[in-house]
């Protein structure tokens, strides 16, 4: 219990009567401000990235710093269960509703203190600044030391004893011990408290053991080249040339399932931002990329142009795309709740709820029927998603066999995929976790289907 129990929250004395913004420059606090504005934006919805980059505070910001203001938004979100739990237990009495941005500023001192390191003076003090500083919060300034003093030095103790669990949200916690059962289940929940390392896909015909050594970089068996720590990629070797691109070595594995596409007619149904379109092309085919957001697709013609490739792009929903002529082979990389990319994205666990699995499941079984009539007899689709939610993964693969006679599911063999038998399911399915190929690092969780429109 608190010993600021009974400790009057608010005191009108202590709020600041002039206007809120802007606050003049202060580069102790600069980046703590930025990480507050992101939160208060993921809040009102905004994903992570967006939420980055639609912070001016953050944009303005200069490299050591805009890397501090990341990881604290990025490891409160991907610790915010027991961040939470930690502030709860050193609370007396909930936060009021209205005060969600005093609850803000404590997980930022909490991640400051207990996972950063950052010294506690420092975090304790720059709390109290940011508390201070706006007349919403300012009452709070002295809750906000104190329970800030207490977390760092009781909270590393507290931290320990949670488990995984504590940072998945209980809905995702029971959909996963369903499918994937309990020990995988925490196995995925451990992986997701790391971040991921930065995979390299190469371009087709690139000397990897070469490239290995230009980059310091790990090669996996799936073939995809692993690079433990870098921040900024485009100042990686080989990058303005167009060697290479990003890419979780999971994600680089559907592209596989196709086999060789090479002179064919290939479909990339859902194609932005262009990762598994760069595959095909790059290894031959006539790929049309077709994505509904204009702006994604632009991302794709970036992609293509850095790497010298080609690709037909064309701006339409998959639901209504009608191709001049069928295609030997669709890849349906489609929309998903990306339960998969946790560990890149840890907002997600915060961001996404049941509802939208629900709706998402729909748009997809739609877009498998309406995949199917743009393939030519005995062409193939590969259907993945970024998720671990098995409506829509293996129940989604359940349910397209069930409603088209007129489709076989055609087994996903381990050496199609660097040997990963541990990710070839019974039925003859794809399904990656994070916590996979934990001792280098972990891959995304994936799900991927073949299935063949008989001839
Ligand atoms: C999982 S991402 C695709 C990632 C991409 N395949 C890659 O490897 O880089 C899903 C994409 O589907 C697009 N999308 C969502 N709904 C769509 C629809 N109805 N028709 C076409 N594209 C859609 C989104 O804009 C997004 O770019």
């Amino acid at each position: 219990m608190s010993d600021i129990a009974g400790q009057a929250w608010l005191s009108a004395a202590a709020m600041p009567q002039s206007s809120e913004q802007p606050f003049p420059d202060n580069p102790v606090l600069d980046a703590r401000r930025a990480a507050l504005e992101i939160l208060d934006r993921i809040s009102e919805g905004a994903a992570l990235d967006d939420a980055i980059a639609r912070t001016r505070g953050f944009e303005r910001l200069e490299g050591p710093d805009r890397g501090f203001a990341r990881a604290l938004v990025s490891e409160t979100l991907r610790r915010r269960g027991s961040i939470d739990h930690v502030i709860g237990a050193f609370l007396d009495r909930p936060l009021p509703k209205k005060s969600a941005r005093v609850m803000d500023i404590l997980r930022l001192a909490a991640t400051q203190l207990l996972i950063l390191e950052t010294p506690a003076h420092a975090a304790v003090s720059t709390s109290v600044d940011l508390a201070a500083e706006r007349r919403e919060t300012a009452g709070y300034a002295k809750l906000v030391n104190a329970l800030a003093r207490k977390i760092g030095k009781a909270g590393p103790e507290a931290l320990a004893k949670l488990p995984a669990r504590t940072d998945t949200p209980s809905w995702m916690w029971r959909s996963w011990e369903r499918s994937l059962g309990p020990v995988k289940t925490r196995a995925v929940a451990e992986a997701h408290r790391s971040f991921a390392p930065l995979d390299i896909t190469l371009k087709s015909g690139e000397d990897t053991n070469n490239w290995a050594s230009r980059l310091g970089a790990e090669l996996l068996s799936t073939g995809s080249l692993r690079i433990a720590k870098a921040s900024d990629v485009p100042s990686l070797d080989g990058f303005d040339e167009g060697a290479w691109w990003v890419q979780d070595t999971a994600a680089s594995l559907p592209v596989k399932l196709l086999g060789d596409v090479s002179g064919k007619r290939v479909i990339d149904l859902c194609a932005a931002p262009g990762g598994k379109t760069l595959q095909l092309a790059s290894t031959g085919a006539h790929v049309v990329a077709v994505d509904k957001s204009g702006a994604r697709l632009e991302r794709v013609k970036e992609n293509l142009e850095r790497t010298k490739m080609k690709a037909e792009l064309v701006e339409e929903d998959a639901l209504r795309f009608r191709p001049s002529e069928k295609a030997d082979a669709i890849l349906l990389d489609a929309p998903c709740t990306a339960t998969g990319t946790i560990r890149r994205h840890p907002d997600i666990p915060w961001s996404k709820g049941e509802t939208a699995l629900t709706a998402l499941a729909d748009l997809q079984s739609k877009m498998i029927d309406h995949a199917l009539t743009l393939l030519k007899p005995g062409g193939m689709l590969v259907y993945c998603v970024c998720s671990l939610q098995r409506e829509e993964g293996e129940a989604q693969a359940k349910a397209a066999l069930a409603r088209h006679s007129s489709v076989e599911r055609l087994p996903v063999a381990a050496d199609e995929i660097g040997g990963l038998a541990e990710a070839v399911t019974r039925d003859g399915d794809m399904r990656t976790l994070p916590s996979m190929l934990a001792d280098k690092g972990g891959m995304d969780g994936f799900f991927a289907t073949r299935l063949r429109l008989r001839a």
